[in-house]
């Protein structure tokens, strides 16, 4: 990366910019923070949100200590803070991935959890990321590469709790276009991420081969794929609420003559809420049809169901099904 030119201490015209109209309806807990990499999507929330929201502000960088340029990132942060009198938090992790994790999984992790903490302990009430709508369709399109279900396809949420913390997505309606050609209007420097270029990330091969051949298909794209994964988070909502339900009906815990009076997707739906919610384990599709199954032919005293799901076991136990450590050694 290079910050290209130092950011200028004039600050640029504030009456343009596209996040300004995402933030103008928005009442959020104040003070508030932006997660702020020093990215285009970063910059532009946190030029709106500080004239938003005036003295209520702060940013909070995550230095990740994985590039060489980490240390100009955090540089460039602290040079356009000062310029705007935003206070700024550097919060470095060393997040090191074991092997068979994903990196960027492991580093996403630690940023939220440190954004969370420095939010906490600055007495932040909401954190504000600066994901926009290109990103929303590149999840979306990542999940559907993966053949993911409801969940997935609901793609980011504009507001979420993790960590204790509320995190708000303001800009998901927001094109990244936009973004880059007021920035490039007010000769604004940002730094630029030079992964977002390596194209060995699916993300990126998304982002440059496929979203410009979409825009010649489907000029639309953005707001027709974002009122589809709005259309799956709602659907998804009202699969948890009857999951809840049915789970609740049991006493709490999956029960073996109560799942087999239910059809067959209400208790692959309930079965799957049960392991992710109260057991963070997610069945693959064959093991949850294995599940079914296996559900379907226990009518004896004797009959044992056994299934490795994630790290553990669903083992039947009575008349229910539990999960953990493998009963049968
Ligand atoms: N190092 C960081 N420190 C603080 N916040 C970050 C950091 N990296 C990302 N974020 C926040 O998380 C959001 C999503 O992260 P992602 O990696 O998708 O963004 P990015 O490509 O770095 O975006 P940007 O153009 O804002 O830099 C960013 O928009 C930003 O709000």
């Amino acid at each position: 990366m290079a910050a290209s030119p130092t950011p200028r201490p004039n600050l640029p015209d504030p009456d343009g910019n596209p996040a300004a109209s995402s933030l103008a309806g928005l009442q959020l807990p104040l003070p508030l923070a932006v997660a702020y990499s020093g990215g285009a999507d970063s910059t532009v929330l946190l030029l709106a949100a500080a004239r938003r929201w005036p003295g209520q502000v702060q940013a909070i960088h995550v230095h990740h200590g994985l590039q060489d340029a980490a240390d100009g990132f955090e540089d460039h942060c602290r040079s356009t803070c000062a310029a705007l009198s935003v206070p700024l938090q550097v919060r470095r992790v060393h997040a090191r991935h074991a092997s068979g994790e994903s990196p960027e999984e492991v580093a996403r992790t630690a940023r939220y959890q440190a954004l969370a903490r420095a939010a906490r302990e600055a007495g932040l009430h909401a954190v504000l990321l600066a994901q926009h709508a290109d990103d929303q369709v590149e999840t979306l399109l990542l999940a559907l590469s993966r053949g993911a279900g409801l969940p997935g396809l609901a793609a980011m949420p504009p507001v979420f709790q993790r960590e204790g913390m509320v995190f708000v997505r303001p800009l998901l309606l927001l094109s990244a276009q936009a973004i880059r050609a007021w920035l490039r209007e007010q000769g604004i420097a940002v730094v630029e991420d030079p992964t977002n270029a390596d194209t060995a990330f699916t993300r990126n091969r998304i982002r440059h081969l496929l979203l410009p051949a979409l825009a010649e298909c489907f000029p639309q794209y953005r707001e027709t794929f974002a009122r589809s994964s709005r259309h799956a988070a709602q659907a998804q909502d009202l699969l948890e609420t009857v999951a809840e339900e049915d789970l609740a009906r049991m006493g709490g815990t999956p029960a073996i003559t109560a799942l087999q009076m239910l059809p067959r997707a209400r208790q692959a739906n309930v079965l799957r809420h049960w392991l992710r919610k109260a057991h963070a384990a997610s069945a693959s599709a064959a093991q949850l049809e294995e599940l079914l199954d296996q559900v379907a032919d226990c009518r004896t005293r004797g009959h044992r169901i056994r299934i490795k799901v994630g790290a553990g076991f669903v083992q039947r136990q009575g008349e229910r099904l539990q999960y953990g450590a493998d009963l049968s050694v």
